[in-house]
Formats: structure tokens, C-alpha cells, sequence
């Protein structure tokens, strides 16, 4: 995978989300189906964007017995998506069954790459700690699920940029995606670990997720070639 920037297609149906990627006529995107989209118009919606030639990321995050996990694989790799999600907290097991299913639902092509949740960027180190009652810092945490992702043989995994310098001492050719990226001025909203593009790229991420910094803006197309020139242009 090259060093992508993921715009988070966070619509309610398909006719808007027609009507965004059609503000980029001459792009080949790279693209995020989250809940939200996959869960109003389901697989269909897959085919759509694929017709458009983009590349997708699936976000569904699942999280569930392996064997539930395992079979859900199977199905979402028939879609032929470039890469799924799972939460590393389900485990070492639930991940390698993550994998046999996105293996065996491949047949003779080439599985989709599959990449763990860590922390989601919307919690803090104050919420983690009390709520999961999780007793050591976000970053131990982080590093943990990386650990385990990978030693499950997972490709890669979804953080903060700001722990991305630290996974990447896991491996240097593992993927680390990264949330919570915001533009200079633009609101933070839920998000709680953030970053800027340009920052991304020095810490070491090989991936951006940008959703309403794209989205959200009166000229998405102008605020993708902004992320992407702060993503891109770094000595
Ligand atoms: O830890 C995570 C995991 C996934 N996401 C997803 O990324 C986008 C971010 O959207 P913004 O509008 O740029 O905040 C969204 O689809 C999330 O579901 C994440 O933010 N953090």
C-alpha cells in the first residue's frame, strides 16, 4: 500500500455520497465505508464506489467470538475491499480468526489487509483508565494491542499519530492508520487524540483517516488537496 489519505465517507445513504465523489472527477480516491453508510445501503454500495475505481478501506471494526468474527470475514472478503478492521481487544484468537476467514473467503485471490483498532482516537487516557479499567497509560495500552495484532498476524493497526513513533519499532513495513486529523482551525468535535497532516507523516503513519476536514467544508476538493499536500509535501 502506497501512503494513502482515507476520506472517511460519513454519509447517511447513497445519493450523497454519489453526489461527493462526483466533486472529484479525475481523482482515484481512496475511501473509508464506515457503519453509518455500509449499515443504511449495505454490500451494494461496496460495487458502487468500486465502479468509480477507488480504493476501500471497510470500517466496521468488528468485535465479536472468533468464530462469529471468523465468518463475517469470509462474507465482507468477497466484496474485494482493500482493507477491513477488527478491535484488538477481542483477542489474539478473535484476530486469527479474523484472518482464516478474509483467507478462505479470498479463494485464489489476494486477501483484503486486515488492521486492529488500538484505542479509538475519541478516548482519552482519564476515560480509558476508568471506564475499561485499564490500570497503565494510553500509550502502554496502545503499544500492547499493536503487539498482539501483530503477533497475530495482523497487518497493521489503527492509532493516534501520536503513538504511531513507538508502533513503528514493532516493524517497519506494518500499517499504521491514523484517525483524528484535523487542518489548522478546523473543529475538533469528538475527537480527542489529534493531529495534522504533516505531523502524520513525521511521526510515522502510513495512513491518514480525514472525515469532516473534508467533508464538512463548503469545497471538499479543495480541502482534500490541502490535507494532501501537508500528508505529501514533508522533507
Ligand atoms: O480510532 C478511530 C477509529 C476510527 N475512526 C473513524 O475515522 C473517521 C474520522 O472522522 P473525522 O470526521 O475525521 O473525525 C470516522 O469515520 C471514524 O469512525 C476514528 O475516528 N477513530
Amino acid at each position: 500500500m502506497e501512503k494513502p489519505v482515507f476520506i472517511a465517507l460519513d454519509f447517511p445513504n447513497k445519493e450523497e455520497t454519489i453526489t461527493f465523489l462526483n466533486k472529484f472527477p479525475n481523482e482515484q480516491l481512496y475511501v473509508k465505508v464506515g457503519m453509518e453508510l455500509f449499515y443504511q445501503e449495505g454490500p451494494e454500495i461496496i460495487k458502487e464506489i468500486k465502479a468509480y475505481g477507488h480504493k476501500i478501506f471497510l470500517d466496521l471494526k468488528l468485535h465479536d467470538i472468533p468464530n462469529t468474527v471468523y465468518r463475517a470475514m469470509k462474507g465482507l472478503a468477497r466484496l474485494n475491499v482493500d482493507l477491513v478492521n477488527v478491535h484488538a481487544a477481542g483477542g489474539s484468537e478473535m484476530m486469527k480468526a479474523a484472518i482464516e476467514g478474509l483467507e478462505e473467503g479470498s479463494g485464489d485471490g489476494v486477501r483484503p489487509k486486515c488492521i486492529a483498532v488500538t484505542q479509538l482516537t475519541s478516548t482519552t487516557e482519564e476515560q480509558m483508565q476508568r471506564e475499561q479499567q485499564i490500570k497503565e497509560s494510553l500509550i502502554d495500552s496502545v503499544y500492547h494491542y499493536a503487539k498482539l495484532a501483530k503477533d497475530s498476524g495482523l497487518d497493521g493497526v489503527v492509532s493516534s499519530v501520536h503513538e504511531a513513533n513507538l508502533i513503528r519499532k514493532i516493524d517497519e513495513n506494518f500499517l499504521i492508520v491514523t484517525p483524528g486529523i484535523r487542518l489548522a482551525n478546523d473543529q475538533v468535535g469528538d475527537q480527542k487524540r489529534v493531529a495534522n497532516p504533516r505531523y502524520a507523516r513525521l511521526q510515522g503513519a502510513t495512513a491518514i483517516v480525514v472525515g469532516r476536514s473534508i467533508t464538512g467544508k463548503k469545497d471538499p476538493y479543495e480541502a482534500y488537496l490541502t490535507v494532501k499536500n501537508e500528508w505529501e509535501l514533508v522533507e
